[in-house]
């Protein structure tokens, strides 16, 4: 994805508007942790960006500052130029939430009905119901709901005020496939339109099809930011083990395709693209002996980004 050009304070030099948001040196401390530990970041508006994450990473954390239910330790945040509180006041802001807020023996129409009486001006009741694709249902009552169903109701809620942004809190765990499919096709037909939808998932599967752009954070900070190819491409290859007696670090030097190299006593790690052509080398010019070969996965990504970053 081509994101739009940025001056140093984030203010888009193309349109002069200002960042969707605007994260500066972010911190959050609840007591002796560190949820939130210097976390930056500018979402322009128009993008569709998953923040990607293990357990534990910030996200919610983060999430929540944008919204203004928490206030940060340290840093800045603006939505839209302006304090997140002032923003979700303005209606510029809305979100989806995972639980509660439903009351099951409304429909789904009279829920969102209910919902655009609180607000002083909304955005016409069909309309919600047709973009959330909720409108086939807009009969049922809402304890009859699956549980996709009953998000695609929050969503239609959420878009009542015809937000610029709308955040998503890992918006579908507990749905089955079919209603996550359900539920993101109606959220990427709505943001087609240029909304500004910011959602947090732990699943890359999740962000590479949804998002245009993947921020990953780890132990509260951003440890890599792309395309969704991007991003991938830092948790594609293998972990090639071997066992090596002796073994020091200049021995490997031959070693082809290598995207890092471990070795802890008698033992080799290599992480490779093309783990093929590393077994080949360790088992026909090198003493290495058994050899193990394993996918490396999402979460080694973490790990290697994240110590990368400690120790830079
Ligand atoms: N209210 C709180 N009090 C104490 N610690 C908290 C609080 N909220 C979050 N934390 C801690 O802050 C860290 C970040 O949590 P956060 O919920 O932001 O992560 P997350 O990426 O959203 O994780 P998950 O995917 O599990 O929801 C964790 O160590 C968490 O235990």
């Amino acid at each position: 994805m081509e994101s739009t050009a940025t001056s140093a304070a984030g203010v888009s030099t193309r349109t002069g508007a200002p960042p969707a948001i605007a994260i500066d040196a972010l911190t959050k401390r609840f007591g002796q942790v560190s949820a939130i530990d210097g976390l930056d970041l500018v979402v322009q508006p128009g993008e569709v960006v998953a923040f990607l994450g293990p357990n534990g990473a910030g996200k919610t954390s983060t999430i929540d500052v944008v919204l203004g239910l928490s206030q940060p330790t340290s840093g800045s945040v603006s939505v839209y130029g302006t304090t997140p509180r002032e923003a979700v006041a303005h209606g510029w802001v809305s979100a989806v939430m995972q639980t509660g807020g439903l009351l099951r023996d409304l429909t789904v129409r009279e829920t969102v009905e209910m919902t655009a009486s609180l607000f002083a001006r909304t955005q016409p009741v069909d309309v919600v119901l047709e973009r959330a694709g909720i409108s086939p249902i807009a009969g049922r009552r809402v304890g009859k709901c699956s549980g996709g169903e009953q998000q695609r109701l929050r969503f239609a809620m959420a878009l009542l005020p015809d937000p610029r942004l709308l955040v998503l809190d890992e918006p579908t765990t507990g749905m089955d496939v079919e209603g996550r499919r359900a539920f993101w096709s109606a959220i990427r037909d709505d943001a087609r339109l240029g909304r500004t939808v910011v959602f947090a998932t732990h699943y890359l599967e999740e962000a590479d099809t949804y998002a245009d752009r993947i921020v990953l954070v780890a132990h509260g900070r951003v440890v890599a930011d792309g395309t969704p190819s991007q991003i991938k491409a830092l948790s594609s290859g293998r972990v090639v083990r071997a066992t090596w007696p002796g073994v020091r670090l200049a021995d490997l030097d031959g070693l082809p395709g290598v995207d890092d190299l471990e070795v802890n006593g008698d033992v080799v790690l290599v992480h490779a693209n093309d783990s093929d052509a590393v077994a080949r080398h360790l088992l026909t010019r090198t003493p290495a002996t058994d050899l193990e070969i394993t996918a490396r996965g999402l979460e080694d990504a973490f790990v290697s980004l994240t110590s990368s970053e400690v120790t830079r």
